[in-house]
């Protein structure tokens, strides 16, 4: 578990990007904020929601995603500070062991969901994440580094 610490924006009045649009390198995210909101997540329809701060958030990270193969998508946030207050917040999650192989269990890949994304170890991904190329790609990491392009998905592509 993680406290952190926000400060206000430098310029009063002016909302400051404080986290930049990311996925988390989790299994499971559970954030909760106190007096000072500011956590933003991506919805479907492309906007951006703000849970209130007398709310837990679940966030799916990376990982749960894989491990589930696709059911569940990785939540789409950032940071916002937008009031002139200090936030804190504490982020509870839940995170592989180094040498653990991310892959979903043999009954959730089968001819109707074929498996989306390739076996890796957690620090593997740690690594690509951190690299020069990884953190440009983040929030779609995760699909460059295992992703499987599908046979809909190449045609699609050669249809281009
Ligand atoms: O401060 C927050 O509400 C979110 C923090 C966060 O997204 C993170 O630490 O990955
Ligand atoms: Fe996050």
């Amino acid at each position: 578990m993680r406290i952190a610490h926000y400060g206000p924006p430098k310029t009063p009045g002016q909302p400051a990007n404080a986290m930049a649009v990311h996925t988390d390198m989790t299994f499971t995210s559970i954030l909760c904020q106190h007096e000072e909101e500011g956590l933003e997540i991506l919805s479907k329809d492309g906007s951006w929601i703000t849970p209130s701060r007398n709310s837990l958030t679940f966030l799916v990270g990376d990982e749960l995603s894989v491990l589930c193969n696709g059911r569940l998508e990785p939540t789409i946030h950032r940071v916002t500070m937008r009031g002139n207050g200090h936030r804190y917040v504490t982020n509870y999650s839940s995170v592989p062991k180094n040498e653990t192989v991310v892959q979903p269990p043999e009954e959730l890949v089968d001819t109707e969901h074929p498996l989306l994304f390739k076996p890796f170890y957690h620090s593997d991904y740690l690594r690509f994440l951190f690299s020069q190329e990884g953190i440009k790609l983040i929030p779609n990491a995760l699909k460059v580094f295992s992703g499987i392009i599908t046979a809909a998905e190449e045609g699609k592509a050669e249809a281009n």
